[in-house]
């Protein structure tokens, strides 16, 4: 039997109505992530609920997509932080254009968002930076993401060194903000949610950008039903 094709689980999401759905996507998009949270803390079967899907495209066209961690969501747009000259800071310095999807398969919903990203600004990235723990904070100095490194040990010995440059004071100001390091804001011209129904026959409702204004906002988005 093909491993792949062996399991075939109904899914039984509650459904996702025009009625109960906003205007615009903020509010249910904040209600899904909540409950996501919720679900894990109760049942511990939606870990890393904020993982998040991000898709860029390269100089050539052609996709590429990671997982990071979504870290903030207001009416402009979830926001991610990460090395700006990575791979997908590179990528996306060159073509803003970037996707991104939220799935949590046990509640059988996802999210999805296109748009451009743009920059976080410094304080911001600052505000977050003092909020990781330090060895994170070391972490961001010692590694140049999506460079290549000889081996694990060159790794270890630049945490080493960074970790003598910054010694733990038990303050969030004790590590710098690496250069180079920020994130993006998704600015999402299109929002979708999907919730898986019996069958087959799922929902899924999409926000499109119709003017400007924030993803709070009923006048900036029209609402469709898509067919699964
Ligand atoms: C659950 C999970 C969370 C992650 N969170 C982040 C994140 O918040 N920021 C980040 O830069 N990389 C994160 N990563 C690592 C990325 O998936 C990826 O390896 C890294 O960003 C380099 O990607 P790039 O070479 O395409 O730029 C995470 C990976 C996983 C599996």
């Amino acid at each position: 039997m093909n491993p792949y094709r062996r399991d075939r689980v109904d899914y039984e999401g509650e459904g996702l109505s025009e009625e109960r759905a906003p205007q615009a996507p903020l509010e249910i998009v904040e209600d899904w992530l909540r409950a996501a949270v919720e679900r894990q803390a109760e049942r511990g079967d939606v870990p890393e609920p904020m993982a998040m899907s991000v898709a860029t495209v390269d100089a050539d066209g052609v996709p590429d997509v990671r997982t990071v961690l979504l870290r903030g969501l207001d009416r402009r747009g979830p926001a991610f932080y990460t090395s700006n000259r990575s791979a997908k800071g590179r990528q996306l310095a060159a073509s803003p254009g970037v996707a991104a999807s939220l799935t949590w398969p046990a509640m059988f919903r996802a999210v999805r968002f296109r748009g451009y990203a743009e920059l976080l600004p410094a304080e911001e990235v600052l505000d977050y930076f003092r909020t990781r723990p330090w060895g994170a904070r070391i972490s961001a100095h010692a590694s140049a993401q999506s460079e290549p490194v000889r081996d694990r040990a060159t790794l270890e010995a630049a945490y080493e060194d960074a970790a003598r440059r910054f010694p733990d004071t038990g303050s969030p100001d004790d590590v710098p903000v690496p250069e180079g390091w920020g994130g993006y804001r998704l600015v999402a011209d299109r929002v979708e949610l999907w919730e898986g129904r019996r069958s087959r026959l799922h929902d899924r409702l999409v926000w499109e950008r119709v003017a400007p204004g924030g993803l709070d906002e009923p006048t900036a988005w029209s609402r469709v039903r898509l067919a699964p």
